[in-house]
Order: C-alpha cells, then sequence, then structure tokens
C-alpha cells in the first residue's frame, strides 16, 4: 500500500521485554482496581468450589439414603446436620445453600464485570488516550509527514483499546488463571492424587501447542495492523480529495486500489483466522481428552471403592473440565499478549517520538515584541544532508512588510515556516528583537503571530468560532471588527445566519477568496506584530485578489509582515523583497529596483505585465 509511509523506529527499544515491562508499570499504575478485580475473582473462584462441593455432598447423601451400604457422605466446611434431620432434609438445607451460592455469584460477577470494565474503558483507556492525544498535539510537523493520519487515527482508537487489553486480557485474566488452576488442582489432588496426575497429562502439549501459535500469531496481528492503516488511509484521501478524484474520473481507480487493499487486509485476517481456527480445536480436543481419562481410571477407581460417587467423582469431574476449560483459556490469553504487544509498541512509538521544537528549561515569555526579526546565516533542511535554505541572512525592521519572492520549490514556505518556529535551522540563528527564539517560551511567542495560509483550514463550526480560533475569549464586536479589517463582513452578514452560519468541512460551502479573508479575520483578531501570509491570493480571480490585496494593505499597517507571493499586486507594496532562488538569497530591494535590475524579478515583472496587457488589449 503506497499510501502508508514507513515508520522508523527503533527497534531494539520495542524488544518483547521492554513492552512488557511497559505495560506492567501501565498496570501498576493502576494497582488498585486491579487488586480489586482480582480479589473479586478470588471470591468468585472459592464460591465456585463451595457449590461444586455442596453438589457432590447432595448426590453422596442420596446415594447412601438409597444404599445405607455405601459410604456415609463427608460434611464440608465442618457443619454436621442435626440428628433428627431426615436425608430429604439434608438435601433440602444442601439445595438451599447452592441456590443462596448460585445467588451471591451472580451479584459478585455483576460487581467483578463492572469493577473491570471501569478500570479498563473508564480509566485505563481515557489516560491513555488523552495521553496520545496531548503528545499527537505537541509534536512537531515532521511526525506528521512521517506518519499517515489514518495511521495516527488508528493509534489513537484501536491500538489504545488493544494496549489496555494487557491488563484486563492478559493480567486479569492470567492471575485468575494461574490462581484458579492451582485451587483446582489441589482440591483434585485432595481427593485422589494419581486420578489428578493421569488426567493433567494432556496439559503439557497443550501448553506446547499454546506457545507455538502464540509466536506465530504475533507477526500476523501487526502485518494485519499495517494493512489496515493502508486501507483507512486509501479511504480517507478519497473522501478528502473527492473533487480530484471526480475531476480526473479517477474512480474506478481507487475503487480498484480500495479493493486491492480490502482484500490484502481480509486475507490477512484469514492467515491469523486460520491459525486460531487450528489452534482452538486443537487445544479443545486434548481438553475432551482429559475427561476420557477421568471417566475411564476415575470410573475404575470408584468401582475399585477408592473414591466416592459425589464428593469424589461428581466433584472431580466438575473440577476437572474447569481446570481444563481455563488451560483452554490460554489461547485467548496468548492471543491478547500478541495483540496487546503489537498495539501497545505502536501507541509506545507515538509517546516516545521526541519532540522537536520545544522550549528549553527556561524560556522566555516574551511581552509585546515589537517585530525586528534578524535571519542570520540560517541554514535549513527537511533532511539535515539536504539544506533548502542555504545560508540566509536578512534583517526585518519592525513595522516593515517583507515579501518573498521565488520560483517555485525556491524555500518561500519553508523561510517562512521558519519564523514561527515550526522547525529549528541546522545552522545560524534567528533573532526576535535581539533575542533567539530558541530561547522563548513557544506557545506565547506563537500567540504573536498571525498566519494565513495558501489554502486555509477552516472548522467545521460557526462563521464566529473559526474566526475566534486563537481568541476564544474574544468578544462579538471584536471578532466583527477583525471581519471588517479583512474585508469579511459584508459577504458573512448575506449568509443565511450570519456570524452564526455553521460553515460545512473545511469551509466546502465557501468560495476560495472567502475563506482566506475568514483566515485573514482570524490572524488580525490576534492583534498579532507579526504577520505571515503565505501566497494568500494563489487560488483566487483577480477581482477576489484585488479586495483580499486591499484589505491586507490595511491588515499590513504596523505590523512587521512577510508575504509570500508570485503576483507583483502584493509584492509592490513591500517595502522590501527577497528573491529566493534554490534556497538561496540572490537579490534585495524594493519593487522599483528589482523591476530595473537584471535577475528572476525582472523576468517575472516582464513576463506579468506582458500577460497584464494581453489581457486589457482582448478585453478592449
Ligand atoms: N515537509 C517537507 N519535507 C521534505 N521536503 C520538503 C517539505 N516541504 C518542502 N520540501 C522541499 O523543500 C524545498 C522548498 O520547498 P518550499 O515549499 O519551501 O518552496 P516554495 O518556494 O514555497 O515553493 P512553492 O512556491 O511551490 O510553494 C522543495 O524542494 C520541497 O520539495
Amino acid at each position: 500500500m503506497s499510501d502508508t509511509p514507513s515508520l522508523h523506529t527503533d527497534e531494539s527499544r520495542y524488544s518483547t521485554a521492554k513492552l512488557l515491562r511497559r505495560l506492567l508499570a501501565l498496570a501498576w499504575q493502576f494497582r488498585v482496581d486491579c487488586l480489586l478485580s482480582l480479589a473479586l475473582s478470588i471470591i468468585l473462584l472459592l464460591l465456585g468450589l463451595v457449590g461444586l462441593q455442596l453438589l457432590g455432598t447432595a448426590i453422596d447423601v442420596i446415594r447412601h439414603a438409597l444404599d445405607p451400604t455405601a459410604v456415609p457422605p463427608a460434611y464440608p466446611f465442618g457443619w454436621k446436620p442435626p440428628a433428627n434431620w431426615s436425608p430429604l432434609h439434608v438435601v433440602t438445607a444442601l439445595s438451599l445453600a447452592i441456590v443462596a451460592q448460585a445467588v451471591l455469584r451472580s451479584v459478585l460477577t455483576y460487581s467483578y464485570n463492572m469493577t473491570t470494565v471501569r478500570l479498563t474503558q473508564g480509566k485505563i483507556v481515557p489516560e491513555l488516550r488523552g495521553k496520545l492525544y496531548s503528545k499527537i498535539q505537541r509534536l512537531s510537523f515532521r511526525f506528521f509527514e512521517v506518519h499517515g493520519s489514518s495511521s495516527i487515527f488508528n493509534r489513537l482508537t484501536g491500538d489504545v483499546q488493544n494496549t489496555r487489553l494487557f491488563v484486563d486480557g492478559v493480567i486479569l485474566q492470567g492471575l485468575n488463571m494461574l490462581i484458579t488452576l492451582a485451587a483446582y488442582f489441589l482440591y483434585m489432588w485432595k481427593i485422589q492424587a494419581s486420578l489428578t496426575l493421569a488426567c493433567l497429562s494432556v496439559t503439557i502439549p497443550l501448553a506446547l501447542v499454546t506457545h507455538y501459535y502464540s509466536n506465530r500469531l504475533r507477526p500476523g496481528y501487526q502485518k494485519n495492523r499495517d494493512l489496515y492503516d493502508g486501507l483507512v488511509e486509501v479511504f480517507s484521501q478519497s473522501v478528502l480529495g473527492i473533487q480530484t478524484v471526480k475531476g480526473f474520473a479517477a474512480e474506478s481507480d481507487r475503487i480498484k486500489k480500495f479493493e486491492t487493499g480490502n482484500r490484502a487486509v481480509a486475507s490477512q485476517q484469514q492467515k491469523i483466522f486460520w491459525d486460531l481456527s487450528v489452534f482452538t480445536p486443537i487445544t479443545h480436543f486434548l481438553s475432551q481428552l482429559s475427561l476420557v481419562i477421568l471417566f475411564a481410571y476415575g470410573g475404575w477407581l470408584y468401582v475399585q471403592g477408592r473414591i466416592p460417587l459425589g464428593g469424589g467423582l461428581v466433584v472431580f469431574a466438575g473440577l476437572l473440565q474447569q481446570f481444563t476449560g481455563q488451560v483452554a483459556n490460554l489461547s485467548t490469553i496468548a492471543n491478547s499478549v500478541q495483540q496487546s504487544l503489537t498495539a501497545s509498541k505502536r501507541v509506545f512509538e507515538v509517546l516516545d517520538t521526541p519532540i522537536e521544537v520545544e522550549n528549553n528549561s527556561n524560556p522566555v515569555k516574551p511581552s509585546r515584541l515589537k517585530g525586528n526579526l534578524v535571519f542570520d546565516g540560517v541554514t535549513f533542511g527537511y533532511v539535515p544532508q539536504t539544506p533548502v535554505l542555504k545560508n540566509l541572512s536578512f534583517t526585518a525592521q519592525s513595522g516593515q512588510v517583507i515579501g518573498i519572492f521565488g520560483m517555485t520549490g525556491a524555500g518561500k514556505t519553508s523561510l517562512l515556516g521558519l519564523i514561527p518556529r515550526f522547525y529549528d535551522p541546522q545552522q545560524g540563528r534567528i533573532l526576535i528583537d535581539g533575542m533567539d527564539l530558541r530561547d522563548l517560551d513557544l506557545d506565547e511567542y506563537r500567540r504573536q503571530i498571525g498566519i494565513v495560509y495558501q489554502e486555509s483550514f477552516l472548522f467545521s463550526n460557526t462563521v464566529a468560532a473559526n474566526i475566534a480560533f486563537g481568541s476564544p475569549y474574544a468578544t462579538q464586536d471584536q471578532i466583527e471588527q477583525a471581519a471588517r479589517a479583512a474585508s469579511a463582513h459584508d459577504f458573512i452578514m448575506a449568509l443565511p445566519k450570519g456570524y452564526n452560519t455553521v460553515l460545512g468541512e473545511s469551509g466546502a460551502d465557501l468560495s476560495g477568496g472567502q475563506r482566506q479573508r475568514l483566515a485573514l479575520a482570524r490572524a488580525l483578531l490576534l492583534q498579532p506584530p507579526i504577520l505571515i501570509l503565505d501566497d494568500p491570493t494563489a487560488s483566487v480571480d483577480a477581482k477576489t485578489e484585488h479586495e483580499i490585496v486591499s484589505a491586507l494593505r490595511h491588515a499590513m499597517e504596523g505590523r512587521t509582515a512577510f508575504v509570500v507571493a508570485n503576483r507583483l499586486s502584493l509584492l509592490r507594496r513591500a517595502d522590501r523583497i527577497l528573491v529566493l532562488e534554490e534556497g538561496r538569497l540572490v537579490q534585495e530591494g524594493t519593487h522599483d529596483q528589482l523591476a530595473h535590475i537584471h535577475g528572476p524579478y525582472q523576468d517575472a515583472a516582464v513576463l506579468q505585465l506582458m500577460d497584464l496587457a494581453r489581457e486589457e488589449r482582448s478585453a478592449a
């Protein structure tokens, strides 16, 4: 699936031993709830044993009543029925005790289930999901460039659920299983040692089979998750890019791609099911084998008079069935181990990803900035060995408008990305009002920068909420003022519910120019001393461009503004234009200066003026 970026992780960090240690630490965090859940399961186990014992005794009482020469019943827990009770009285009392035990078990089973669900869904999952989400929010851009959105989404949902499976599906169930097996074993041993050994001889092959399949299943689960990420990626890309898909009549291609992914997931899932469907019957067969041994050898012991019927054979049969059931449960636990190891690796990978751009240990909280910005010998590359900005030095004075011009791929957007410190340069430094960006409190600093991208993202919320995205406490008046400054007020008032109109996903029901003006209003509401505009008129027509440019002229006043543009309409208003070529600063000056010097800017200016003249001629 080419849509899924591969994961680059240090595998040694995620060895089984290390993952297990971290999962145990996670469980330890919730030890009180785990202990409560475990205590309840032990009480349930004991109650089950009591019920079984009472049943065996009741059978022996009946057997003795029918045949007084048979072995008299052994009453449990030191209890003895009063001498004047008939066998019917005793059996009735025992039956009532069995019913009471069953009722108590039901109540406790309910509270066991509630405790476990509260622990897993009420505590572990929200805690992990919250941690993961806040980490994802703080991660640098590079993380999102490497990991696809679907992979991130799946980690936050399915993988978190499967990670918590380690606590309830592995630790709690595993401990419960061990305690149960130990208790049943001792009980069976007490009834008849040789019968116990004979019946349990099948548990060794059972354990071996479980171990074998457990190792086989894990890579399958990992592959399944990766394939599933790819499938979701194809789906989400098709939905997000539906316009392009339809525009290029690429529906059938996308359907084919989805079908390929769908088949890959299905066949991988089938492989897992195939393994499971072989594994489960084998374990059941071995469990049944022990029952055969019980009835052959145990029946012989009974006939020999070496074991009673109720308290012996019947209780033993009950214990054995539960015992083998628990051993067969090993497969479910082994399955959960593999699932939770695979999932937790994907969750921990996110939690462990270093935040590349973050505050230093003692960041300076800047007061309102003046906006004097200096690039001092800045070299930067997304991959450090391939710089896209090379030894860049320039100064922007407070209140100046700096235009940035260059061919596509010259590094304009990359330069803009360094100003809000989305990335740090590999060499050189960037200073704002004399302070290195790396010394500033990132949030406080970024709040003083308004940004309008080429394509601005709008949320499915009201127009007012979109404008107030970075300023949640803004009043309606302030929102309207910002909208007016961005020439957006009039078209907003023409919307069905004005500022309360709810926008479609990504503002799909607005034109490109309207979206840009909302984005500008959002940036202006911050009243930022620094404004960054990344080619805001790139995708609008000439009329809208004119509207945006006049809105911007007003918006840039009194702020240090950085404007990437290829159209002269915006650039000619700049106090200074930086011309980039392959990441280098090759020219610098005003529009008038650059238009008269031979170079890339003049070439572009001539071409645009020729286009303009041609348009005017054809209009006339
Ligand atoms: N996230 C990224 N990861 C890796 N390389 C990138 C990334 N973004 C941009 N580049 C590369 O960096 C170089 C500069 O890109 P940049 O987007 O800064 O150029 P630009 O001048 O803004 O181009 P345009 O006018 O087309 O937007 C290009 O070679 C581009 O392929």
